[in-house]
């Protein structure tokens, strides 16, 4: 269903809140701006930028990016075909529906049982990477730049992941390509667009419900003008900043367990807004599903016992213990 303006239904509204509304107005991340250029260049000068990406990837799990290699103005582009497909009349955007059973497509969150409540949001899900996997009659062919735009992202996104993997590797001082090489050649990379539309109860109502990300790490493009995104951190929420042009870098499940938790994979929602709608673009990287997911040897000794068991599959993993209500990463541990 298209969401408007007006009454909201009743399984939009989230129950277990702990009293405080949903829009309340929790404090700003203090999460470090990390310069992708410092880290590409020479190891001296990347040696700070280091100790800050595992300073903010221990405690937050996230950080911005800039010099990422994408100009301002082609961040704006992309933020526009996303808006621009939005706005395309519902008949046109069910051209791209999700079929039975899927995961791309134009839709709603899936719906898992009769109790779930639901989030005021519509989204488009993409497979970009690789690139024989994708399902180009998914592809919106409005606006008309949409397709080659994605496919730039996509290749700029292929050179960023790789700089980010290294110096988390670097950070960790292991050998940069071990990240890579537990993932896998083949990895997979997905681009979700989200539209969260001008909600009338943002107190009452959530844009995406709490959840980690199943995926190694996921890579951000927020709206410019409007917040939603929030991580969980101690039990209180924390409201991410937007930097027009950086990239929101967060860790997912899958990278908590190869650093053997030192990186975190933290709790986050997106919340509504009565005035504006928000627009985002998350782009998970999905390790190979046939490869051994575990924390690096190097990272499990006496005082820091290996905290994760050996997984593959994770995705599958993750549905089932999202289902029952429970967190996925519970699965992986010892
Ligand atoms: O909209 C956002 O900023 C983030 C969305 C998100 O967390 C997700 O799709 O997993
Ligand atoms: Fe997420």
């Amino acid at each position: 269903m298209e969401l408007q303006k007006g009454e909201v239904p009743e399984k939009y509204i989230q129950k277990d809140r702990d009293g405080e509304p949903l829009d309340a107005k929790f404090p700003a991340m203090d999460i470090p701006v990390i310069d992708l250029d410092l880290l590409r260049t020479s190891p001296t000068s990347s040696a700070h930028e280091l100790v800050k990406l595992r300073s903010a990837l221990s405690s937050w799990g996230c950080f911005q990016a800039i010099n990422h290699g994408m100009t301002p103005e082609f961040l704006d582009k992309v933020r526009d075909v996303t808006k621009q497909f939005f706005e395309l009349p519902l008949e046109q955007k069910k051209k791209y529906s999700k079929e039975a059973n899927e995961i791309q497509g134009y839709g709603n969150e899936i719906v898992l049982s009769d109790e779930q409540k639901l989030d005021w949001s519509e989204s488009l899900y993409l497979v970009i990477q690789p690139e024989d996997q994708r399902k180009l009659k998914l592809w919106p062919e409005k606006p008309e730049v949409f397709r080659s735009i994605l496919h730039e992202y996509s290749t700029n996104l292929q050179l960023i992941t790789k700089v980010v993997f290294k110096a988390m590797a670097s950070s960790l001082k292991l050998e940069e390509n071990c990240f890579l090489d537990q993932y896998g050649e083949s990895a997979k990379v997905k681009a979700k667009f989200n539209l969260y539309p001008p909600c009338p109860r943002p107190d009452l109502v959530l844009g995406h419900k709490p959840h980690a990300d199943g995926s190694a790490i996921t890579l951000i493009l927020q709206d410019k003008n409007t917040e939603g995104l929030q991580f969980l951190k101690d039990n209180q929420w924390f409201r991410a900043p937007i930097i027009p042009e950086a990239l929101f870098i967060n860790i997912g499940d899958q990278a908590e367990i190869s650093s053997n938790g030192i990186f975190k994979s933290l709790v986050h929602r997106v919340v509504t807004n009565s005035e504006r709608g928000r627009i985002s673009l998350a782009v998970f990287y999905i390790p190979e599903i046939d490869k051994d997911i575990e924390p690096f040897e190097k990272l499990v000794n006496e005082s820091r016992p290996r905290l994760y068991k050996i997984i593959k599959n994770y995705p599958n993993i993750y549905l089932q213990y999202y289902q029952q209500g429970k967190r996925p990463i519970e699965a992986a541990k010892m």
